[in-house]
């Protein structure tokens, strides 16, 4: 026997809340035989002949068409105009881990992605994964699911934005369907949501979601996680969430190194069928750093200009096509500012980075600016060196294997390390 709904969520609804009784209410009227019902969208009447009954919409009045099996009439309906715009089977299948390219700055969070796909609900969950904007999270979110959904199509994989969320919860206390809202997103097989920091003191939302997680993680249900800073960091997200949030995994991505970086420009290159000269994409590499988006945005502006005057990509024809975005990424990152930011983040002067003084409360943050200026700026080290006080160039070399070991021996400068790459490079 077939049941038909109109749209996929009510479909899903009547499974989770309505079909055992359903099964039971059909059984009771014909025990010849043992009644099996299965659900799909659309209507009995234009898609299936024998079928024998049809769920309505609710505006239809959820009257049976196709046989005298009426529903009983406790069964309440969602309000419909709530429920379409809950997100289904809306991953972007053009992120997968196959076009996502591994290196250094990802390569936790691409295993730990992998194994949660391989995996599901059982690995790591819930899995959360921050880092600065465009470096690839939304990218390793989609692919979870589309392994997932490779593995099992029939799951209920659902991605969206914090903020849909929240739109979709105001639109459910507007119309009166909180259950229909609350049971959507429990009824997930994994929930994927994208930054997270969009729920700072957003109170009511909060609550929603804190509860939703919870039903999800108790069931085994995967979430994964997207925020675009370490959430212990988010001021106006209440604590038990933060608290949650650390009951899995939580990964950081961070920025691409250089060869990570010309490594993704020769992919997505490859991917739009162009031919990348290696010396253009390192040019391209070394110049855009600040996040992957933008380095695709550079090459989507080359292979562009490049279509449109018919010239081939040359080193001196990208030189020309970036010149100004050249410029304004090297505005922004400058020793100036580094140096600025690691004497904030310090609670020291700046002056006291340029000064003689060899306290260690200066000496590291001086050291760190000069790691920082070495990986952000295309300054050579005696060029950094001047810029600190007239410091020879060794000393600047010293600065940068010494942060680089500090880093694999003591979390505090491993995380400060990441939280000033982080501030600069957004
Ligand atoms: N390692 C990678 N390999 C291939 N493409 C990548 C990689 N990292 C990022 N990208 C690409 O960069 C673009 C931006 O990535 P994505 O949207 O996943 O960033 P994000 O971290 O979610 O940023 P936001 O916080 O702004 O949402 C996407 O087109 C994605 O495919």
């Amino acid at each position: 026997m077939a049941l038909f709904a109109p749209n996929p969520f009510f479909v899903d609804w009547i499974r989770q809340q309505y079909l055992d009784r359903i099964t039971e209410f059909v059984s009771s009227k014909d025990n010849s035989q043992p009644v099996h019902i299965s659900l799909h969208v659309g209507h009995a009447e234009h898609t299936q002949p024998n079928a024998v009954a049809s769920a309505k919409s609710p505006a239809s009045g959820g009257s049976s068409q196709a046989s005298s099996i009426q529903a009983p009439s406790h069964i309440g309906r969602p309000n419909h105009s709530a429920n379409s715009s809950f997100p289904q089977n809306n991953l972007n299948a053009k992120f997968t881990f196959n076009n996502f390219v591994e290196g250094k700055s990802n390569q936790l969070a691409r295993a730990a992605a992998e194994q949660v796909a391989e995996n599901p609900g059982v690995s790591y969950n819930p899995l959360l994964i921050y880092g600065g904007v465009g470096l690839g999270k939304t990218h390793l979110m989609h692919s979870v699911g589309n392994l997932i959904l490779k593995d099992k199509p029939d799951s209920k994989i659902v991605y969206l934005h914090s903020e849909r969320f929240m739109a979709n919860m105001v639109k459910a206390l507007q119309s009166n369907s909180m259950d229909a809202f609350k049971n959507y997103y429990r009824s997930v097989d994994a929930l994927l949501i994208d930054d997270i920091q969009f729920f700072a003191n957003k109170g009511r939302t909060q609550e929603e979601f804190f509860h939703t997680f919870n039903n999800l993680i108790e069931k085994n249900k995967q979430v994964i996680i997207t925020c675009d800073r370490y959430p212990k960091e988010i001021e106006g997200l209440e604590e038990r969430l933060k608290s949650r949030f650390g009951w899995g995994l939580t990964v950081a991505i961070e920025p691409p190194d250089l060869e990570t970086r010309v490594a993704i420009l020769m992919s997505k290159a490859s991917q739009s069928n162009i031919e990348l000269p290696h010396e253009v994409a390192f040019f391209i590499a070394k110049r855009i750093r600040s996040n992957v988006r933008e380095l695709e945005g550079a090459l989507k502006r080359v292979i562009a200009n490049a279509q449109f005057t018919g010239r081939a990509i040359t080193l001196d024809f990208v030189k020309d096509a970036l010149k100004d975005l050249i410029a304004a990424q090297d505005k922004l990152i400058s020793i100036d500012n580094i140096q600025k930011t690691v004497a904030t983040y310090y609670k020291i002067k700046v002056s006291d980075l340029l000064s003689k003084r060899r306290s260690r409360s200066i000496t590291r943050p001086r050291q760190m600016a000069m790691t920082l200026a070495k990986k952000l700026t295309n300054h050579s080290l005696p060029e950094i060196g001047d810029a600190f006080g007239g410091r020879d160039h060794t000393t600047v070399l010293h600065a940068c294997r010494k942060i680089d070991e500090l880093k694999n021996e003591s979390v505090d400068i491993e995380e400060d390390y990441s939280n000033l790459l982080r501030t600069l490079s957004t």
